[in-house]
Parts: structure tokens; sequence; C-alpha cells
């Protein structure tokens, strides 16, 4: 299986995080590619190559102009308000307020961002180009006969809605891999997100399109990040009813109810009709995860993989979450070795 990894993910590496009242230095750091690298080339998995570098087509056909227009102007403009730490959101358009994009920087932050946890530092455009790049190659590499691929994105990307960033994701990365693959003649994609996070961002720009399924198993939205969907009754809405499947689980789940909800997702996905498979892949579910609250253990996520293996269908996977334990390289490998069979 090729494995498609940028070095510009370093570009992403920013110095704060808002954690608990305090700007820690950020979960999602660059040491994460590095040891998943490691030990997926550990795993035998050396056929490691840099993406193509891709315009903005895919991307423009899911996120809004004016949002990725923010994102690659956004810090210059921090800048050049005279600013010295990392930009960070403060001030959002809530309940009753204008949604309307403000000229001046703060307001603009906050109006295209759902979380403020995430700061955009220099490199951080460059670095989710990059992330996309991976995703796009890797999608192109299924897309001419080859049964797998892994794209190694660093930041993240499966909570960038259609005009949002937070949660560490910009641009929609495994978005881009189930758009190029529709647009190299699949004509139907399913995207299956088992990071412990809801797949928010991948959810929203999906929603209303009957071309692309959308299943997620994550932890319950009531007491997990992104908190505000992800819920059961989310099932699509215009021509894409019916397309949208969440899982909510709760605090303390073990494998084997996790693996019913992802045999009930494969079963609807091919239900669905997929003739490709996006697997949002956080390996954050992982027992030890610091921020999260799943109890899955590292041969678990062998099983998980050889579950897709079994599905029959080319698989792009995009990496997603996933932290601060030495196992997260395992675990990985782990996916992709069960992928591999
Ligand atoms: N008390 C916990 C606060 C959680 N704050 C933000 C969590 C972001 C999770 C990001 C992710 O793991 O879903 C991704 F895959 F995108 F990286
Ligand atoms: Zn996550």
């Amino acid at each position: 299986m090729r494995v498609f990894y940028s070095e510009d993910h370093k570009l992403r590496d920013a110095r704060t995080e808002l954690h608990g009242g305090e700007l820690v230095p950020p979960f999602e750091a660059p040491f994460r590619a590095e040891w998943i690298l490691a030990a997926v080339r550990e795993a035998g998995f050396s056929d490691v190559v840099a993406p193509e570098q891709h315009g903005m087509e895919t991307a423009l056909k899911l996120h809004s102009a004016d949002y990725l227009e923010f994102l690659e102007t956004a810090w210059q403009r921090w800048v050049a308000d005279g600013y010295r730490g990392e930009a960070i959101p403060a001030c959002f358009p809530a309940r009753r307020m204008r949604q309307h994009p403000p000229k001046d920087i703060d307001g603009a932050l906050g109006y295209y961002s759902f979380a403020a946890e995430t700061a955009i530092t220099e490199g951080t455009f460059a670095a989710a180009r990059a992330a996309m790049d991976c995703a796009i190659s890797a999608a192109d590499h299924v897309a001419v006969g080859n049964t797998a691929a892994f794209a190694l994105c660093r930041p993240p990307g499966h909570h960038a809605a259609i005009d949002l960033f937070g949660g560490y994701s910009f641009i929609n990365n495994a978005a881009c891999a189930a758009q190029r693959l529709r647009d190299r003649g699949a004509p139907k994609v399913a995207v299956l997100d088992v990071d412990f996070h809801h797949g928010n961002g991948t959810q929203d720009i999906f929603y209303e399109r009957g071309d692309v399924f959308f299943a997620s198993l994550h932890g319950d939205p009531v007491d997990a990040f992104p908190h505000f969907l992800g819920f059961a009754d989310e099932e699509g809405a215009g021509a894409g009813l019916g397309t949208t499947k969440n899982y909510p689980l709760p605090r303390g789940t073990t494998f084997d109810t996790w693996v019913a909800a992802m045999d009930d997702a494969l079963a609807r996905i091919a239900g669905f009709g997929a003739e490709a498979l996006v697997l949002s892949l956080g390996v954050d579910t992982f027992e030890r995860d610091p921020i999260s609250f799943f109890k899955l253990k590292s041969e678990d996520f062998l099983s998980l993989g050889a579950r897709l293996q079994k599905t029959g269908l080319p698989v792009v996977v995009c990496m997603e979450g996933g932290y601060g334990v030495p196992e997260i390289g395992l675990n990985v490998a782990n996916v992709l070795k069960g992928i591999a069979g």
C-alpha cells in the first residue's frame, strides 16, 4: 500500500492550543506524523512518496471560495493588525446575531470557525494544502486501480466544514479524497469516519448530496467535542436524505460495542452501493488516548482494517486524530496491515 506523505506538514507547528483555560502546546503536533511514518515503514509500508501539488479546484467544490480565501490570508491580516500571538478566534456569530463576514480579522476568525482551541499560524495554510495534496494523490492512486492508499495527512481535516475551521482542521482532506474519487469516475463513494470525534465538517459538506454516504462512529456529542453535531437523528437532507448515519457511543465504549456499529455502517455502505471508500482514520479511540474516552486496544485496529479489506472496496485512508502515546504509530500500522490482508 502506497503512503503519501509531505514534509510540509512541519509548517503546521503552532505553539498554543486553548485547553482547560490555558494556552498549552498543541496535542496535534509534528511528532505525530513522524511517529506514524516510522511505524508504518517498520510494518513494511515503505513505499512512501510525496504527493503531487494539486490546485484548489477539488477543495472549491466542497468549501466556499470566501472561506478558502480567508484561510490563505488570515495570518497576514492578523500580523498586519499588529498582534504578537497566534491567531485564535474569540468572538463568534452566536444565536440571534448577524451571519456576515466582518472586515476585521478578529471578527473574521470567529465567523469562519466553530471552536476556539485551534490557532492559525504562519505555515498553517501551506501545511493544510500539503495534507490536501496527500489525500488527492492517494485518491488518484486508487482511482487508477490500486486497492488502497494511505494519505498521512497532517493537519487533519474532518472537522473542517463548508466554511468553518476548528478541531485542528482547516481543509477537509477526506472530503477532497471522496470528491476526487467521484471526479475520477466512481458513481457513489462512502466516507467512514472512525476518529473518536464526530466528523462534523465532512457531514456538513455532504449532508445534502446523494452521491456520497457519510457514516461516523464517535463519542456521543452530549459528552464529547464537537458537542453540537453527530446525533443519531441527523440523516441527511434533500438529495442527501438517508445518506448520513451517525453512531454516537458512550464513555468507556469497548471494541465489541464499537465494532457492532462499524458492521452496521459497512452494511449500510454496501446497501448504498458505494464503489469506493474513504476512511477518516483517527486512532484517538485507543484506550490510552489523552483526550478521548473509548477503550480500543492495539489489536482491535487490526480487526478494524480486516473488516474493511473484507468489503472488497478500494479504500483511501486519510489520517485524522490520535494523540500523545507512542502506540499511535502501531495502531495506524495495524489498520493498514488489516486492510492489506
Ligand atoms: N476536553 C477535550 C477538548 C477537545 N478539543 C478539541 C478536540 C479536537 C479533536 C480533533 C480530531 O482528533 O478529531 C482530529 F481528527 F480532527 F484531529
Ligand atoms: Zn479525533
